[in-house]
């Protein structure tokens, strides 16, 4: 006979909860025991072998009861303990657990003891838990089990099942052997390896479907869920050796990340591209407008540092992608590396220690001066430049600015009105502006020739920024004593050869860019780059992006958000406005951002609403991208 009926077996184990009960219980039991840890390892690779079928069930069990020495009285301390553990998207999806509680059963080789209280807030009741249960001694020692429960024995769930003798599909979720077997011998219909918590090989090897987590179990089934779009399934794509801890964040959160060390040319990126949702970058990677045209999916580029040229921001901004940076995570160690290369210089340190490495002593004060009282110029006062000018004061500096921008001075630093004012009087020229494309080759021979004679240049900026064949002139002619360079016109995308016509000049400090690479600097952009990713992916928050309309969004409660990115063309919001009307929509929340090209709209509802009105909204003319998020 055939039926639409699915019932849904769910093991309990690391797939409802987080952890292994018997692990869990072993903590308790064992807490002042001094062989705890031994005791505790020897409890979890029993558990392992018994659930990759190494051992048979029985016999795990069996061994694990006789180390845990656990009481009655101390289930309740577990049961405690296990509240607090259920799965993250179990716990978010409760709707799901009320809606089809008459086809949810558990069936585990755990212990009825626990799990009953736990899947009970789950509307499951007993009835329909199938596990084993402890024997006690009159003192309440847990001494064994019931060995005629088939659950106790070998291939249990499948023996189980068939008692059972369910009508309908049978779908069966699970991490590990015990569940799998069950499609196997053909009493379950199919299965999905449950990963949000463990993931075997050979569970997975072994699955119809990997669901990371139950929204991808209730999407793929099309059933009631808490979140619109499975998060395993957006692409996260990281590049250029992007901190460890971006990727922790990101996986953490639910998303799908893949990390690559290097950056990749235009062809590559256009070939990887196609099925990412989010590209992060730094500096060594082009977001080129054909890179754009073949993204299908992108909705992010983030870069993990400050500088943002090499994305075409406008191309991103047409085709509804933000673009995110990381604007002050690295400035304080551009400043210090500022800071350090200044007294290097003015003291000839490296041209000193290349000569010692040559096995020539020059002991000489010749050219070394202290930079205490002596005149640093500043250009381009912003995050990192402001930071310059207070540590160098520290050190008994006497700083002075230029910014193309009125920049109030901070601590006793003076503005200059003009460069070449800056220019003539520091001993030490330091450059910080931006990577604005009307920089380029900004500083030539003509700024070389207004700087004093013998002093020092600092170029931590962008490499397009100095005009190198000028510099070098300078640097053969004695017109500047020395330079520290950290970035040139042209930089290699990954680590190896590199050629520079500044090679081999005495007192040139040359580095590979390496100005914001700092372990804290690296952390701190993989903790920021990633917050805002994930609030806009989550919840559709563009503060900070530097191509889109800014919108800090209210926390999305209980209601469903459409977020809209139109062309900012005259009657899109109007034709917006008259579907939901005529949708009869209860909003409770609308937000609206527009820059000359781009409307940004999000629409706040109540969950209840006609479905058709999705399409329709796709279907305004101008939009660029539109999204559901509850
Ligand atoms: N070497 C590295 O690893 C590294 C690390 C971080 C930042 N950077 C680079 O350092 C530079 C400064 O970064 P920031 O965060 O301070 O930027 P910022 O945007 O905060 O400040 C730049 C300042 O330069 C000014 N400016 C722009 N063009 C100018 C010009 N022609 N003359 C004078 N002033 C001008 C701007 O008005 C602004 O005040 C950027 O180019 C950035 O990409 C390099
Ligand atoms: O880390 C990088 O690749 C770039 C560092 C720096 O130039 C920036 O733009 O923040």
């Amino acid at each position: 006979m055939s039926t639409n009926k699915r019932n849904y077996i769910f093991d309990f184990d690391s797939t409802l909860t987080k952890v292994e009960a018997l692990d869990v219980l072993a903590e308790i039991t064992l807490e002042n025991n001094p062989k705890k840890d031994e005791i505790i390892q020897e409890i979890i690779d029993i558990t392992n072998l018994g659930i990759d079928g190494e051992i048979s069930f029985t016999e795990s069990l069996e061994r694990r009861i006789k180390l845990l020495k656990a009481n009655k009285a101390d289930l309740s301390g577990l049961i405690k303990a296990l509240k607090k553990q259920v799965s993250k998207s179990i716990e978010s999806n409760k709707e799901f657990f009320e809606k089809f509680a008459e086809d949810i059963y558990v069936i585990s080789c755990g212990f009825k003891e626990f799990i009953d209280p736990i899947v009970k807030e789950y509307n499951i009741p007993t009835e329909r838990v199938y596990a084993n249960t402890f024997e006690f001694a009159k003192d309440g020692e847990i001494i064994g089990f019931d060995a005629d429960n088939v659950l106790s024995k070998h291939n249990g769930k499948i023996q189980c099942l068939k008692d059972m003798n369910l009508t309908g599909e049978i779908q069966v979720i699970g991490d590990g052997y015990s569940d799998y077997v069950t499609r196997e011998a053909g009493v379950a219909d199919k299965f999905f390896a449950y990963t949000e918590n463990v993931s075997r090989v050979k569970t997975t090897e072994n699955a119809d479907h990997i669901a990371p987590n139950l929204d991808e179990f209730l999407y793929i089934n099309d059933l009631p869920r808490n979140i619109s779009y499975p998060k395993n399934r957006i692409k996260i794509l990281l590049l250029e050796n992007v901190h460890s801890d971006a990727f922790d964040k990101l996986s953490k959160d639910g998303f799908a990340v893949e990390t690559v060390s290097k950056s990749l040319s235009e062809d590559e990126l256009i070939e990887k591209i196609k099925d990412v949702h989010v590209l992060g970058i730094r500096s060594k990677t082009n977001v080129t407008q054909k890179v754009v045209d073949a993204a299908e999916k992108l909705m992010v580029v983030s870069a993990f540092c400050i500088g943002t040229k090499q994305i075409d921001l406008e191309a991103c901004k047409e085709k509804g992608i933000v673009v995110f940076n990381a604007p002050y995570s690295n400035t304080r160690s551009v400043v210090e590396l500022a800071i350090g290369e200044i007294i290097m210089l003015m003291r000839s340190v490296f041209q000193r220690s290349t000569e010692i490495h040559n096995g020539q002593w020059n002991k000489t004060a010749e050219g070394s001066r202290e930079v205490r009282g002596k005149k640093l110029g500043i250009v381009g006062y912003g995050n990192i430049g402001k930071q310059l000018s207070i540590l160098a004061e520290a050190l008994g500096m006497h700083v002075y600015y230029y910014d193309v921008e009125d920049k109030l001075s901070l601590g006793n630093a003076t503005k200059m009105d003009s460069l070449s004012d800056l220019l003539s009087i520091s001993d030490v020229v330091t450059l910080h502006v931006d990577d604005n494309a009307a920089n380029k080759n900004f500083f030539g021979e003509k700024e070389i020739s207004q700087m004093k004679d013998g002093a020092h240049l600092v170029n931590l900026a962008r490499g397009f920024v100095v005009d190198i064949p000028a510099l070098v002139a300078a640097l053969k002619s004695g017109k500047l004593a020395g330079a520290a360079v950290d970035v040139y016109p042209e930089e290699p995308r990954k680590n190896g050869e590199f050629h520079t016509e500044l090679k081999g000049l005495p007192n040139v400090i040359l580095t590979p860019h390496v100005g914001g690479s700092t372990e804290e600097a690296q952390r701190d952009i993989a903790d920021f780059v990633p917050s805002k990713i994930m609030a806009y992916m989550n919840s559709g928050n563009t503060v900070d992006a530097v191509n889109f309309p800014n919108i800090r969004l209210p926390r999305q409660t209980k209601a469903h958000r459409f977020l809209h990115i139109h062309k900012n063309v005259p009657g899109v919001m109007a034709k917006i406005n008259k579907i939901l009307a005529k949708y009869d929509l209860n909003i409770t929340g609308q937000y609206l951002s527009t820059d000359p090209k781009v409307g940004y709209v999000i629409t706040d509802l109540d969950k209840e609403y006609n479905i058709e009105v999705i399409e329709k909204l796709r279907k305004v003319e101008g939009t660029i991208k539109f999204r559901v998020l509850y």
